[in-house]
C-alpha cells in the first residue's frame, strides 16, 4: 500500500527496562507531547479530545491511538505519524520489567524478540542497576535474535532522567561506549523536560529499522542470485559427467 509520498511502513517496537527507569514516561511525551506526571497519578482525564485513564501504565487512548490491547500490566498502542511524507503506524509495546527478562532461557524474551521490528532499552542516569541490567537485556536480545536466525535488531539505548544530572551515578561517556560496543544508537534524555529529544529516540529507532529492512531485502536477492548461480554451475558439471 502507497501513502503521500512513498509506501507504508509498519513497525512494532518493545520498550524495555527496569522498575521506575521512565518507560511509560517516554512512551506518553512521544504520543501527546506531555510529561506523565502532567496529569497526576490517578482519575480520568480528559485532554486535547483524548481519554486517559490512568492507574499509570493503563492507559487508553481514544484519538491519537486507534487500537488497545491492554493487560493488567502491559500496554500496547498503536500511533500513527507521518515522517518525510511517508504514513508510518508504530505499535509500542510497554512491557513490566521481571527477572525472568534476564534469563537467555526466556519464552518472553523470545516472544518479544519474534514480534519485535526495534527495541528501546532504557535506563535512569540516576540508577546504575538499572544501567547493568540494559547491558545484561542487549546480550540476551543478541543471542535470542541469534537463536532465531534474525539478521539484524535495531536498538536505541536511552538514559532517562537527564534533568536529575545531580544524582547522576552513571556518566554519558558509560552510555555512549555500551552503544558503540554493541552497535546501537544512544540518547539521553528527560521525559519530563524534553519532547524533542525523546521525539528523536523514536524516530532515531524508525530511521534503523528502515535500514536495516533494506539490507535484508539487499542480502535476500544476493543470496537468490548466488542460489541460482550455484544451481546453473551444479547442472552443467553432472551434464559434463
Ligand atoms: N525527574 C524525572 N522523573 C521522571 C522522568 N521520567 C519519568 N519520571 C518519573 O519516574 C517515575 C517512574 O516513571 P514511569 O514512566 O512510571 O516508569 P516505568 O519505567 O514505566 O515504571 P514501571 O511502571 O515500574 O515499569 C514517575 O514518578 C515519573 O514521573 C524524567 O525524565 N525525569
Amino acid at each position: 500500500m502507497t501513502s503521500l509520498n512513498g509506501p507504508r511502513m509498519d513497525a512494532n517496537i518493545v520498550v524495555l527496562g527496569t522498575d521506575n527507569v521512565g518507560k511509560s514516561a517516554l512512551i506518553v511525551r512521544f504520543l501527546t507531547r506531555r510529561f506523565i506526571g502532567e496529569y497526576g497519578d490517578i482519575g480520568m482525564l480528559s485532554f486535547h479530545g483524548l481519554i486517559y485513564k490512568f492507574s499509570f501504565i493503563y492507559i487508553f487512548f481514544s484519538f491519537h491511538c486507534n487500537r488497545y490491547v491492554g493487560f493488567s500490566t502491559e500496554s500496547l498502542y498503536t500511533h500513527n505519524i507521518v515522517v518525510d511524507g511517508r504514513e508510518q503506524t508504530l505499535n509500542i509495546w510497554d512491557t513490566p520489567y521481571s527477572q525472568q527478562d534476564l534469563s537467555s532461557e526466556s519464552l518472553m524474551c523470545e516472544k518479544r524478540v519474534q514480534w519485535a521490528d526495534g527495541f528501546v532499552l532504557v535506563y535512569s542516569i540516576c540508577d546504575r542497576s538499572s544501567f547493568n541490567a540494559v547491558s545484561r537485556l542487549l546480550q540476551i536480545i543478541k543471542s535470542t535474535k541469534d537463536f532465531l536466525g534474525f539478521e539484524k535488531m535495531p536498538i536505541v539505548i536511552v538514559g532517562n532522567k537527564r534533568d536529575l544530572h545531580h544524582r547522576r551515578t552513571v556518566l554519558s561517556e558509560e552510555g555512549r561506549l555500551l552503544a558503540l560496543s554493541a552497535d546501537c544508537q544512544f540518547y539521553e534524555v528527560s521525559a519530563a523536560e524534553n519532547y524533542h529529544s525523546v521525539l528523536m529516540v523514536f524516530h532515531g529507532l524508525m530511521d534503523r529499522i528502515r535500514e536495516s529492512r533494506v539490507s535484508v531485502k539487499k542480502l535476500a536477492g544476493i543470496k537468490g542470485i548466488v542460489k541460482s548461480m550455484s544451481a546453473v554451475f551444479a547442472r552443467r558439471r553432472t551434464d559434463s559427467l
